[in-house]
C-alpha cells in the first residue's frame, strides 16, 4: 500500500469510502436471485480490514465516507438491528469522522424518523453553514475538508416507500408515482427486465423538488466559489456507471442538475454490488462502489481516495485534481476482486 504521496507530491486530505458492508451475525446466504453469494458475518472483517488499511497510511483518511447500507434488511425480522448497528459502529470508533449515507437497508431495519435521531445521522459534521434543505426531514447536508473543496451528501430516499409511515402522504405520493411505472402486484419486481424503466422498484427512491432546489442552491454558491464538489449517495445516478434496475427513480433530474454546474467533478454510490465506473460528457466522474457484502472472505472492497491538486506552471492556475482512485485487494490466494486504480483527472479549471 503506497504511503500518502505519490509523484512527491503530498495529498491535499485523504478519505476513505466504503459501500454495502450489510452486517449481520447469520450465516452466509445468497442475494434475491440466487445468483450471488452474501457473507454477512464476514463483512465485519472486511471493515476491519479497511480500518486498518486506512490507519496505516503516513497521512491518515480526514475522513471516511460509508455509502449505506450498513446493516443488512434481515436483522429486522431477527429483532437485532440495534445489536448490529452497535456492532458496526464500534468498528468505526477508530475512525475520523464518517459521513453515513442512507440506502434501502437503513430503512429496512429503521424508519425515517428512528434515522433522524441515530448515530447514522452524521449531519452533525457537517459545515456551520452546511445546512439541511429547509423540511428537516431530508437527510442532506454538505461540507469542505479543505478550501475550494466540498461534499454533498443526498438522500435518495426522500421520495421513497421506503421508512415513510403508510399514514403519510409522502408514502402514498410514493405508492401512486411506483405504480405509474410498476404494475407488479410486488414491487421489487422490476416492471420489465430489460431498459431503464427496470429502476422503478419499491428498493430505490428519488429525489424531492425541495431536495433539488436545495442542491441547485448549494451547487451555485459552489460554482461562484470555484470549488471542487463531489457528490455522494446510495444509488448511482448515471446509466453508464451501473444496471438499469440498481438507477435512481429520477436520476435524469439530478443529473440535469449536476451537469449545470461547472463545479462538480465527481458522484459517488454504492447498491450496485459489482460496482462501476462513467465519465460523462461534462468531465463528471461517476464511481460506483463494489458492494462489501459480496466480498468473498480473502478479498477485500474499499476504496482510499487522495485528492491531489497539480498545480500548474502558471501558478495562478490549478491544472487538473487527480482523484487516485485505489479500491485496495489484499488477497490471500482467493480469487481477487477487479483491482481498480487510476488516475482520473477532472477538467482544467482555471483559478
Ligand atoms: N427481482 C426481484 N423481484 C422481487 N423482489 C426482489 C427482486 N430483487 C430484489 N428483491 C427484493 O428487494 C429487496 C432488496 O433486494 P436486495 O438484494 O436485498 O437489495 P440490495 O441489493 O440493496 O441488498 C429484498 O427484499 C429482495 O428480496
Amino acid at each position: 500500500m503506497t504511503t500518502g504521496s505519490k509523484n512527491g507530491i503530498q495529498p491535499l486530505f485523504t478519505f476513505g469510502i466504503i459501500a454495502d458492508i450489510q452486517y449481520a451475525d447469520i450465516d452466509d446466504g445468497f442475494n434475491f436471485s440466487h445468483t450471488r453469494k452474501r457473507y454477512y458475518r464476514n463483512s465485519i472483517n472486511l471493515l476491519r480490514n479497511a480500518q486498518a488499511s486506512w490507519n496505516t497510511e503516513n497521512i491518515k483518511p480526514q475522513f471516511i465516507l460509508q455509502l449505506g447500507d450498513i446493516i443488512d434488511g434481515h436483522n429486522k425480522k431477527d429483532n437485532s438491528s440495534d445489536q448490529a448497528l452497535n456492532t458496526v459502529m464500534k468498528e468505526f470508533e477508530s475512525s475520523p469522522v464518517v459521513h453515513h449515507v442512507w440506502g434501502n437497508h437503513e430503512f429496512y431495519n429503521f424508519n425515517r424518523d428512528t434515522l433522524l435521531r441515530s448515530v447514522l445521522n452524521s449531519t452533525i459534521d457537517s459545515d456551520s453553514g452546511g445546512g439541511c434543505p429547509s423540511n428537516g426531514e431530508i437527510y442532506a447536508y454538505h461540507f469542505s475538508p479543505a478550501s475550494r473543496y466540498r461534499f454533498v451528501i443526498l438522500d435518495a430516499y426522500d421520495v421513497s416507500m421506503l421508512g415513510r409511515e403508510e399514514s403519510s402522504v409522502q408514502y402514498n405520493q410514493a405508492v401512486a408515482f411506483l405504480k405509474a411505472h410498476n404494475e407488479n402486484e410486488d414491487l421489487n419486481q422490476p416492471p420489465d427486465c430489460i431498459g431503464l424503466e427496470q429502476r422503478f422498484v419499491k428498493f430505490n427512491g428519488g429525489f424531492s423538488a425541495d431536495q433539488l432546489d436545495w442542491l441547485e442552491g448549494v451547487l451555485s454558491l459552489a460554482d461562484d466559489q470555484m470549488e471542487r464538489v463531489t457528490i455522494i449517495c446510495h444509488l448511482p445516478i448515471h446509466p453508464g456507471s451501473t444496471t438499469p434496475v440498481c438507477l435512481a427513480w429520477n436520476y435524469d433530474k439530478l443529473l440535469a442538475n449536476i451537469q449545470g454546474h461547472k463545479s462538480v467533478v465527481c458522484f459517488m454510490a454504492g447498491h450496485d454490488h459489482d460496482g462501476g465506473y462513467h465519465s460523462d460528457y461534462c468531465g463528471v466522474h461517476h464511481l460506483t462502489l463494489e458492494g462489501v457484502i459480496e466480498t468473498p472472505p480473502g478479498s477485500d472492497a474499499f476504496v482510499r481516495i487522495r485528492f491531489t491538486i497539480i498545480l500548474s506552471k502558471s501558478v495562478d492556475t490549478i491544472a487538473d485534481v487527480a482523484v487516485v482512485c485505489r479500491a485496495a485487494t489484499a488477497t490471500a490466494g482467493a480469487v481477487s476482486r477487479v483491482e481498480r486504480e487510476g488516475e482520473v483527472c477532472s477538467a482544467c479549471i482555471a483559478a
